[in-house]
């Protein structure tokens, strides 16, 4: 296993490797770990000076791990068996082959895999993260009644699967059996370490898609950033001083991370959540009814877990939400859906889904524009709404239902790093608590006006005025998985 590399050694790295620094230290931030302080007065008089510069051999994507295994054999040999899923999967092999893999000694020694500027950038990251997936089980039942309860689990054993696999093609070959088997082994901590290094540093560029930039992931999130990042036509990226910026010496040098991440989205993926650019958002996972006879089938031809996203616009009340699964989830026989086990040319066969026997599989995120010219839109409108409503209802039950214990939150709630977990999960429960609130209240209004509706009051009529039909709607956060 590579140790832990001073920071006050990054610059004899940055020297070798051709990163430039311009006006910015690596150095400790309050409550932030490392981070970029100027070390003189910036300004952008003479137009945003650049404040760091790295070559392009130097940036970590899914293309130079490629590159790295047409020169490395032993990894090559991993990469190939894992079967390159995803630039995640290639990157964090990387990593975790730099992180715990011995090298080669030189000339005529093979011993270990190619060394290459990561080798020694790895020992610069820090050991402790403050994501979710690396508390202990005690600090994880913080996490209890909200969105991200039941979603960091999912993670957990997405992370184990992940290894196993790992363990099952490293098996099968000599140099990794040993790193994998033997004393000392790679352990699924040493995996999720790797995961969340890479969740919490990767960035996406233009051209090189999901990658690791060194010394520019020491770059720190504020929600008045004065510094940000783009990567050039020759692939090189730099990190400029925005444009009126200024920092004084001694000022943190910060990046936004980007307004699209919701509260838990921000804890799930760096641990820390900031109000004022936290998207307000939920993610819930609904699950197909019980009693619904097609219940297997339109899970299957959706393709994934069905999430229903409710986002409130900033500064306002209104509460919308998003579900593509929600419309086929409460539609049946008698309302015009069929599936229809069809024959494909290759003598396979494939569950197709037909409404009003138009075929609508590969349609099936659009469902409801199928279902808007429908003589029922408005009942079936109601149908959704109810659903929705008792998924919220159940969610802020258990989010009522969970509070922190007092005692657990003074005992486990401080990490190592400084990071005060039962503040962050407080504020995630309030966050998510108001919201769900407000979604509540959104949703009966788009319930009492549907109720007024010509049709809706026929169908109602029409069914003696009995309860309206609606499915309901069971509650979990099963697998909300935001990697
Ligand atoms: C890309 S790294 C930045 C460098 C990092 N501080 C370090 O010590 O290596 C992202 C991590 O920095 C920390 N971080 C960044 N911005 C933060 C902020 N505004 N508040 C608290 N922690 C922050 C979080 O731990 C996050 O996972």
């Amino acid at each position: 296993m590579s140790t832990p590399l001073p920071i006050d050694v990054l610059p004899t790295w940055t020297r070798f490797n051709n990163v430039e620094l311009d006006g910015i230290q690596v150095g400790q931030v309050e409550g932030k770990g490392l981070g970029f302080v100027a070390d003189r007065d910036l300004t952008t008089d003479k137009g945003s000076p650049t404040l760091l510069k790295i070559p392009r051999d130097a940036v970590l994507s899914a293309e130079a791990v490629g590159d790295y295994a047409k020169v490395d054999l032993k990894f090559r040999q991993l990469l190939e068996g894992m079967g390159h899923e995803t630039p995640r999967i290639a990157i964090m092999l990387y990593l975790m082959a730099h992180y715990r893999a011995p090298f080669d000694g030189g000339p005529g020694s093979h011993k270990g895999i190619a060394s290459t500027p990561w080798t020694e950038y790895i020992r610069f990251l820090p050991r402790q993260i403050p994501t979710p997936t690396l508390w202990t089980e005690e600090e994880r039942l913080l996490l209890r009644g909200t969105s991200l309860e039941k979603a960091v689990n999912a993670k957990l054993a997405t992370l184990v699967s992940e290894f196993d696999h790992l363990r099952e093609i490293g098996a099968g070959l000599p140099f990794w059996q040993s790193l994998l088997f033997g004393e000392d082994a790679i352990t699924v901590k040493d995996w999720a370490l790797v995961d969340a290094w890479y969740r919490s540093r990767c960035l996406e560029l233009p051209n090189a898609g999901h990658s690791m930039v060194p010394c520019l992931d020491m770059a720190n999130h504020s929600d008045a950033p004065n510094a940000y990042y783009e990567e050039t036509a020759d692939g090189e990226v730099v990190l400029m001083l925005r444009p009126e910026s200024t920092a004084s010496c001694g000022d943190e040098v910060t990046i936004s991370y980007g307004a699209a991440k919701s509260a838990a989205e921000m804890l799930f993926s760096y641990g820390f959540i900031d109000r004022s650019t936290a998207k307000e958002e939920i993610t819930l996972t609904l699950n197909p009814l019980a009693s619904d006879p097609l219940a297997q089938a339109k899970v299957h031809v959706y393709g994934r877990s069905p999430l229903v996203r409710l986002t409130r616009t900033k500064g306002t009340a209104a509460v919308s939400w998003h579900c593509p699964f929600v419309y086929l989830m409460c539609v049946n026989e008698e309302d015009g859906l069929e599936f229809k086990l069809l024959q494909d040319n290759a003598g396979g066969r494939e569950l197709r889904v037909f409404w009003q026997d138009e075929d609508v599989t590969s349609k099936i995120d659009n469902f409801e524009s199928h279902v808007q010219t429908h003589d029922l839109h408005s009942v079936f409108q109601l149908r959704v709404v109810s659903v929705l409503q008792q998924l919220v209802e159940a969610q802020l039950e258990q989010t009522r239902s969970s509070p922190i214990p007092e005692q657990e939150h003074d005992a486990s709630s401080r990490h190592a790093g400084g990071a005060d977990y039962g503040r962050i999960v407080a504020t995630l429960r309030e966050m998510e608590h108001s919201l769900l609130e407000e979604a509540m209240a959104s949703l009966a209004e788009q319930q009492a006006a549907l109720l007024l509706e010509d049709d809706v009051r026929v169908y109602l009529g029409l069914t003696e005025d009995g309860p309206i039909e609606t499915p309901s709607a069971q509650v979990t956060n099963e697998e909300p998985d935001f990697s």
